[in-house]
């Protein structure tokens, strides 16, 4: 194996946890309890429904494998053993546990059930067989595979009440009494290497899977044996599990706890392998696989639940308490385990948190009634796959050394049976060696508690030392942090300085303002002064020049009124020529435009009235020409139109003969057809005056059928008849109405008439007939009545076709009255229709005639008035020119007349100008001019400020800055040899 491999495989590995949830028993089928548990071995879940509160609460587990209850013995290990059993074999230590309630199938995982038939057929195991013997199968079938030297060992031991009893001791002890074998207990010791050594345990060696089956068979026969009598002793069997309830007292619980399986079985297998190495040593590698069979898991959550009960019921399943208090300790990583608090968990030790690969088989019902148990199990079993194992592979040992220690323990079991078979030994009272066994037993627990003392310790020291650690690591770190700070504070003092310089260096700037301000301040007082006298001296000189604007005031307005009389005038003057102006200019405007609109307007109208003239001459000839046109083409239209009109009315007149000629052929065979409906109405009368003589004659026969059947042959008959009539007439009728068409509406009236006469006669003759065969049933006396009656209608019959024929006859010369008629009238209408054509083409041309003279009169007309107002108008033209010549001479002699007043007004205008203008006077108060005492330029100018600059350095010499740091070079530029003050 590869050193990369071996070091991947003893990395942290946690503990690999299978659940196996076994199939109902008889009771559970029995009893039809429901399933709880529901297994999806494809994504390793386990969900548990739960009603909680009336709620159905799913829960689910997740697994490293899960195997439902469907699976088999041989799918368990194949898919999870065989790994763990091939690790043994490369010299891995391994740990397989089976956990859970009583009866869900630990030991039928471990052993399985058919242990006797465990060669099978051809060394076959059966089907039923569990991990144990598939483990040694594969671990024998493997060594011989092989073919290697290899030695293989095993133990086989109980744990029951923190009792440890070899299964596999002689036989002889068995024969032994109860009391004895029961006190032959194995005490556990310490191997001085770190792990644990059950002292006096026997370790079989075997060579063959088959001693190992019988040894297995007879270790668990002796644990069942053991059991039993256990059971025997308490007289407290209980038959049925069912009665399992977690509510039931301390009394019934310990009951429970002596039926059920409470104690832990470990089987181990140690395997020994030679391996040689290319420099020709013989290593041995050693492996081992442990296979523990825990008891019911019941008594853990029950001890786990009443732990201090539990105690006092005498440490009942101690190992398996602590058990779980281990796994607890481990997976929260406290710091102490409990290791060292039973047997169990020291055997295991090295399973729980240590070198050794481990697996746990969790197993469960999947019965309602187990549903606490199983919540409990599939809780510590999901807790436990958090423990971290370091698996390690075993030092392989040289060959020599091996045989070196064989041979050390075969000098010291020589020497123990020379001892033995020589009685050299120490002998001492049965008694004593029990004290002094006892004094042992309580001196190796003494060892025992102060074993587990010291490891306490060590581990607080170890915590401690942890402590110790983290402090020092704090220190260091409180160090460098402090070396830190003095750094930041050495910088931060830097700073200080830097900033308390430039303070400084600020306040002297702050003072060299406040003497700028100074000096400018006293240089405003003096001006102030100054300007105070100056004001002053003003005061008195405008005092003195009060009398000097008064004059002036006066003089001023003197000249005010004088101004105003200037401008009045001026403005009056100005006002009245631009008046006059004005007047003239617009009468001159006005005039002119006047001339000129007139002139245009003679112009324009004469223009108008010559292009009328040419226009209406033109539109006079067109509409003469138009009208001649139009007057010919009306005539050419009315002569045709009365073409026309004869045309149609010759037509019609044709046609109308046609129609007339028509319709009294129409009559005339109307005429023919009435005449042979009359024939055929004397015809049907002779075939009555007949068919009533066969009546008779029939009714003669007395025979009721001939009887029946005459009158039927005789309706036919005059139906028939009746119905041809009927056609004929309906023929006629139909061809007469298509002919006649409109004009012949009461023609069909009396067609409707005669089918109203037919059809009621064909209705009462029809009822006639039904009467007749009525009569004819009911017997011959009515005959005679019937027959007198049919002769009635009949002539009635023939009177109604009379009738008919008459009113044909009428509607004949109705027609052709009314055609002669219809004739005659269209006639007239022709020839009135004609004379009005003749009429009306006479008057057209009339007015033709007279409308061609009018508009040859109008034209003439409209000329010469067209002539005689162009004359006036040339009148009227010559009139305004010479009215114009007039008012041009007018306006001239205007303008003169203007020239002249505009001269005179302004002579006017000046006299009284002169008039009104004054002249000034003076008074002699005016006061004679003095000069005011000004102080000079040069005295102002001394007041002001001197420069900014001479003003700073002045500061500057007089202040010297004094820097606290360094001397800074001075702002103030100066030679090296002045002096500083
Ligand atoms: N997976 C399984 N398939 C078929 N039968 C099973 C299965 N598991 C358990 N059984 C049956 O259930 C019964 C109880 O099983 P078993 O004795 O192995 O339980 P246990 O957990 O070892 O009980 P205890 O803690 O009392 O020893 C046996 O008869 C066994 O045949």
């Amino acid at each position: 194996m590869s050193t990369t491999s071996r070091n991947e495989k003893e990395k942290a590995v946690n503990v690999q946890v299978l659940l196996r949830c076994r199939p109902f028993n008889e009771d559970e089928l029995r009893s039809n309890a429901p399933q709880v548990i529901t297994c999806n071995e494809f994504q390793r879940e386990v969900a548990v429904s739960q009603t909680i509160a009336g709620k159905s609460i799913d829960r689910v587990f997740t697994f490293d494998k899960v195997f439902g209850p469907s699976a088999k013995q041989k799918d368990l290990y194949e898919q999870a053993i065989v790994p763990i059993v091939n690790e043994v074999l490369e010299g891995f230590n391994c740990t397989i546990f089976a956990y859970g309630q009583t009866g869900t199938g630990k030991t039928y995982t471990m052993e399985g059930e058919s242990r006797k038939a465990k060669n099978g057929q051809k060394g076959q195991l059966p089907s039923d067989a569990g991990v144990i013997p598939r483990a040694v199968k594969q671990i024998f079938d493997t060594l011989e595979c092989q073919n290697t030297e290899y030695s293989v060992k095993v133990t086989f031991l109980e744990l029951y009440n923190e009792e440890i009893t070899d299964l596999l001791a002689p036989e002889e002890l068995a024969k032994i009494v109860l009391e004895e074998k029961q006190k032959k207990t194995l005490p556990l010791m310490e191997d001085g290497k770190g792990g644990v050594l059950v002292r006096g345990l026997e370790e079989e060696i075997v060579t063959s899977a088959d001693e190992i089956f019988s040894l297995l068979e007879r270790g668990s026969s002796k644990r069942r044996t053991a059991e039993t009598l256990l059971n025997k002793q308490s007289r407290l069997k209980l038959s049925s599990t069912s009665s399992l309830n977690l509510r039931i007292p301390i009394l019934v619980s310990l009951m429970i706890f002596l039926r059920l399986s409470r104690s832990h079985s470990l089987f181990s297998i140690t395997i020994h392998i030679k391996e040689a190495t290319p420099e020709g040593e013989e290593l041995i590698k050693c492996g081992k696989l442990n296979l523990v069979d825990l008891a019911g898991s019941e008594n853990i959550s029950r001890s786990g639940a009443r732990e201090g009960r539990a105690r006092e019921a005498g440490e009942i399943n101690k190992s398996l308490l602590t058990l779980g208090r281990v796994i607890t300790a481990l997976v929260e990583h406290l710091g102490h385990i409990p290791y060292r608090d039973s047997k169990l968990t020291r055997l295991l030790r090295d399973s729980l948190g240590g070198r050794t690969k481990t697996c746990i088989i969790a197993t469960v019902s999947p019965s309602v009634h187990c549903l606490e148990e199983t919540l409990s199990t599939l809780d510590y079993a999901h807790r436990a796959k958090n423990i971290k194992n370091r698996p390690e592979v075993n030092q392989k040992m040289m060959k020599s050394t091996l045989i070196k220690d064989l041979y050390g323990e075969i000098e010291r079991l020589k020497a123990e049976v020379y001892a033995t078979r020589e009685k050299v030994g120490v002998y001492i009272p049965k008694e004593r060696y029990y004290q002094e066994e006892a004094e042992r037993k309580a001196m190796a627990e003494q060892i025992e508690q102060m074993g587990s003392l010291l490891e306490t310790s060590q581990k607080q020291i170890e915590d401690l030392q942890c402590k110790y650690d983290n402090q020092l690591q704090h220190s260091v770190d409180l160090s460098k942090k402090l070396d830190a700070t003095e750094k930041s504070l050495d910088h931060t003092s830097k700073l200080l300085s830097t900033v308390k310089e430039e303070l400084q260096q600020a306040q002297y700037k702050i003072k060299e303002k406040e003497f700028i301000i100074a000096e400018q301040r006293k240089s405003e007082n003096a001006l102030a002064h100054q300007a105070c006298v100056l004001r002053s001296d003003l005061e008195k000189s405008i005092q003195d020049n009060s009398s000097l604007f008064s004059k002036i005031a006066r003089e001023d307005q003197l000249n005010s009124a004088n101004r105003n009389v200037v401008n009045k005038f001026q403005a009056d003057l100005a006002n009245k020529i631009s008046n006059l102006c004005s007047v003239v200019a617009t009468s001159v405007e006005r005039q002119n435009m006047h001339l000129q609109s007139v002139e245009k307007l003679c112009n324009s109208s004469q223009d108008f009235h010559e292009r009328l003239l040419v226009v209406v001459e033109a539109e006079a000839n067109l509409i003469f020409n138009d009208l001649q046109a139009t007057l010919s083409n009306y005539r050419g239209e009315v002569a045709q139109f009365t073409r026309e009109l004869r045309e149609r009315f010759n037509t019609s007149l044709n046609h109308t003969k046609d129609i007339s000629c028509y319709v009294f052929e129409l009559l005339d065979k109307l005429m023919e057809e009435s005449q042979t409906l009359q024939r055929h109405s004397s015809m049907a009368h002779d075939v009555q005056t007949e068919c009533i003589d066969e009546f008779e004659k029939a009714f003669k026969d007395h025979s009721r059928s001939e009887e029946e059947k005459l009158m039927a042959e005789v309706a036919t008959l005059l139906s028939n008849h009746l119905h041809r009539q009927e056609e004929l007439v309906d023929a006629r009728l139909s061809g007469f109405r298509d002919a006649a068409l409109e004009k012949k509406v009461f023609m069909d009236k009396h067609i409707s008439s005669v089918e109203r006469v037919t059809a009621d006669a064909k209705r009462k003759w029809e009822e006639f007939s039904m009467q007749a065969q009525h009569y004819s049933k009911e017997g011959s006396d009515f005959s005679s009545a019937k027959h007198c009656r049919l002769e009635v209608i009949l002539q009635q019959c023939a009177n109604t076709i009379e009738t008919a024929s008459q009113q044909w006859k009428k509607v004949h010369e109705s027609v052709g009255e009314m055609s002669t008629k219809d004739v005659k009238d269209i006639d007239e209408l022709v020839r009135e229709a004609l004379k009005n054509n003749e009429q009306h083409e006479a008057e057209v041309n009339t007015a033709w005639m007279l409308a061609a003279e009018d508009a040859k009169r109008m034209s003439s007309d409209m000329i010469h008035h067209f002539d005689t107002v162009k004359e006036n108008e040339r009148e009227s033209i010559s009139g305004v020119v010479a009215a114009l010549e007039a008012h041009s001479a007018c306006l001239q002699h205007l303008n003169d007349n203007h020239s002249g007043l505009t001269s005179e007004i302004n002579r006017s205008a000046e006299a009284t100008f002169q008039q009104d203008f004054m002249v000034y006077e003076p008074t002699g108060e005016t006061p004679v001019r003095a000069v005011p005492d000004l102080p000079s330029k040069g005295t102002i100018e001394s007041l002001r400020t001197m420069p900014m600059d001479a003003l700073l350095e002045e500061f500057r010499e007089n202040n010297p800055y004094e820097s606290t740091k360094e001397p800074k070079p001075s702002l103030i530029p100066r030679s090296p040899l002045a002096q500083l003050n």
